[in-house]
């Protein structure tokens, strides 16, 4: 028997482009086989945190499964004020970095399980500039690769790559960055500093082969040069990473700045042209199914 009964399912029914009743056929399936009761939040885009927050209220979730992409899982882990509610995972995205690095690529019965299951991972979620970050957050190039894709209207990867050359010419890479970590100040000139729990990026670049989601710890990865051939190594298996490309600080706290505003980004959501990036360890931690 489940020691739980009032399962909460937040869909998106937007993302990815992806049509979600055989996700929601399937977990009905399973949550009526075991007596389980569920009630389905559809979000609209529009006031989905205040919305949210009356339906976790009343109802009172005891489990809570998301389908959708990584602000989906994020609209969720920010209205939580603990651990006690397990979230479990349909990775229903176009972008799915955490699902991807908790190695949740399944069908949606193993999904279901796993959702509804007792095995879990206590994971660190980062607070960026007061932001829960889950994956990646960084600040230079990519960021603003990500901003010019938002900005232009092709989508797909064809329209990131051809949003990609202006940005690569138009940058004035790289930037001067200034870094307070473990109470000292170190300045680095760098095309993109990265801030991240996560060992990769959800294109499946491997950035951070020291990323640990339970650690209590984040990496600061300062991407020294725009070095194609070291760039297209991190896709690789065993990544070997030479330091004169990226160099690797584990830390709790860190002061990002630079002299002028450079664009920043959080889970793949530009954030605006910033001159600080500020990231803490947040004091609580994030409850996910797992298999
Ligand atoms: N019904 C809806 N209509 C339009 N937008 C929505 C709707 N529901 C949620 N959204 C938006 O979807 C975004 C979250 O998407 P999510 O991360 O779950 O999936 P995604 O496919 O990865 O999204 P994206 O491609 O925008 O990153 C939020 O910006 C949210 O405001």
């Amino acid at each position: 028997m489940a020691e739980f009964s009032r399962v909460l399912m937040v869909v998106n029914p937007i993302s990815g482009g992806k049509d979600k009743s055989d996700i929601v056929e399937e977990v009905e399936k399973q949550v009526s086989g075991r007596n389980l009761e569920l009630e389905i939040y559809y979000t609209s885009g529009k006031w989905d945190k205040e919305a949210l927050f009356s339906v976790i209220e009343e109802y009172d979730p005891q489990r809570i499964i998301s389908v959708g992409g990584d602000g989906t899982i994020k609209l969720i882990a920010e209205l939580l004020t603990d651990d006690s509610i397990p979230i479990g995972i349909f990775p229903a995205g176009s972008a799915n970095g955490l699902a991807e690095n908790l190695n949740l690529d399944r069908n949606n019965a193993e999904l279901t399980r796993i959702a509804l299951g007792e095995k879990f991972k206590l994971i660190d979620a980062i607070l960026i500039n007061d932001e829960l970050c889950l994956h990646i957050s960084d600040i230079g190039l990519n960021a603003a690769l990500i901003k010019n894709y938002q900005e232009g209207n092709i989508r797909g990867k064809l329209g990131y790559l051809i949003q990609s050359i202006p940005t690569l010419i138009k940058s004035d890479f790289p930037f001067q960055f200034n870094i307070e970590v473990d109470g000292k100040e170190i300045s680095r000139k760098a095309v993109l500093i990265a801030v991240a729990n996560a060992k990769k990026y959800g294109t499946g670049s491997k950035i951070n082969p020291n990323g640990r989601y339970d650690d209590g710890k984040f990496e600061i990865l300062i991407f020294k040069e725009f070095n194609i051939p070291q760039i297209l190594q991190t896709f690789r298996e065993n990544v070997e990473i030479d330091e004169d490309f990226l160099e690797i600080i584990s830390a709790v706290e860190t002061r990002i700045y630079s002299q002028k505003n450079i664009p920043f980004q959080i889970d793949g959501e530009y954030r605006g042209d910033v001159k600080e990036v500020t990231a803490r360890i947040s004091p609580i931690k994030i409850k996910i199914a797992v298999p």
